[in-house]
């Protein structure tokens, strides 16, 4: 089964913790390769449907298979994962926390070490290197933990939560570290409750809202489910122009916005323009996976995903 289409695939994972429904009938697909970004709010179930597809916990009903495998301990060795809970041992050098993270998912140490050197120098942190954890800011100390998880050359890379915590600078830098990884070829799912990480990296993502899927798929399909919004402002305030706009038309200040009719542009264009409206300004934008994500998971959810970083 190596050879799955899927790096990951999670088929009616449910899980309860004493009694109470955490995960509620979990279903996604994430092709080889991709990033793929499980988005929801706090106390969603990500990290709980994340351990399942590791195999650090059990889904009660469904399963998964991870790199095509039932059993994912198996595949550990090509497994990266960045738990939400994060933390590496005060007094090992920087290297050293590196290449023992590599060690327990099969990379002898020396090696490790090696490699712990160029990614250090590489992420900017050349002269902490043999700087005891305990020396570094909360940001350095999150990338290398980043880097433990991925010293190893894993074939996928799951990211609980990878930026909270992070400045912008380094939120930023995690996103290239990310695209790099997906350049290589590693797959790559994170969680996370900021819709705009999740915009810039992902052609695929799952929504996820009380421990069920809202939406599973590529966001340019979330965002098709929204038409066009239309902004328009006018010379003319009267016309047969009128006629062309949607009944539901809100109107702010001297400008109206809407939903572009089914029928497309041009006889809306041709409308407004035989009918003398007098066009000032005109946009038509294509919504966000923010408005997506409010049309498919509610305004409750999306107002809970704005929370904090
Ligand atoms: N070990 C556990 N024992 C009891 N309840 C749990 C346990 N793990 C998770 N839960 C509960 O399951 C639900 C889903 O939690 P989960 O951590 O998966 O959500 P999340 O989307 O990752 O949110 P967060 O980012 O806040 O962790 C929550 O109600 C949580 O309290």
């Amino acid at each position: 089964m190596e050879n799955s289409q899927y790096a990951a695939e999670a088929r009616d994972m449910v899980k309860r913790f004493d009694g109470k429904l955490a995960v509620d009938g979990v279903s996604f697909s994430v092709p080889r390769g991709s990033i793929f970004g499980f988005l929801g709010p706090n106390g969603a179930g990500k990290t709980t449907s994340l351990r399942m597809l590791l195999g650090i916990i059990d889904p009660d009903e469904g399963s998964r298979t991870l790199l095509g495998a039932d059993q994912p301990l198996t595949v550990a060795h090509d497994v990266g994962y960045l738990p939400e809970e994060r933390g590496l041992y005060p007094a090992m050098p920087a290297k050293e926390a590196i290449a023992f993270m590599g060690a327990l998912r099969g990379l002898p140490l020396k090696e490790g070490r090696a490699r712990a050197v160029d990614l250090l120098e590489n992420a900017g942190l050349g002269e902490w290197t043999d700087k005891p954890i305990r020396s570094l800011s909360k940001g350095m100390a999150q990338t290398v933990q980043l880097l433990g998880t991925i010293v190893h050359g894993p074939k996928l890379l799951i990211l609980d939560e990878p930026f909270s915590g992070l400045d912008a600078i380094n939120q930023g830098k995690l996103e290239d570290m990310i695209r790099a990884q997906a350049e290589k070829g590693t797959t790559v799912i994170f969680s996370t409750h900021v819709i705009a990480h999740a915009e810039r990296l992902c052609e695929q993502v799952a929504i996820i809202a009380k421990g069920k899927i809202a939406f599973a798929g590529a966001v340019a399909e979330a965002r098709a489910r929204l038409r066009p919004i239309v902004n328009l402002r006018t010379r003319a305030d009267e016309g047969a122009w009128k006629e062309a706009l949607p009944a539901d038309a809100k109107k702010v200040g001297h400008e109206y916005h809407f939903e572009l009719p089914a029928s497309g542009p041009e006889p809306l264009l041709k409308a407004l323009i035989d009918g003398g409206a007098g066009i000032e300004t005109l946009s038509i934008e294509r919504p966000g996976l923010h408005d997506a994500f409010v049309a498919i998971a509610g305004e409750a959810a999306a107002a809970e995903m704005e929370e904090g970083n």
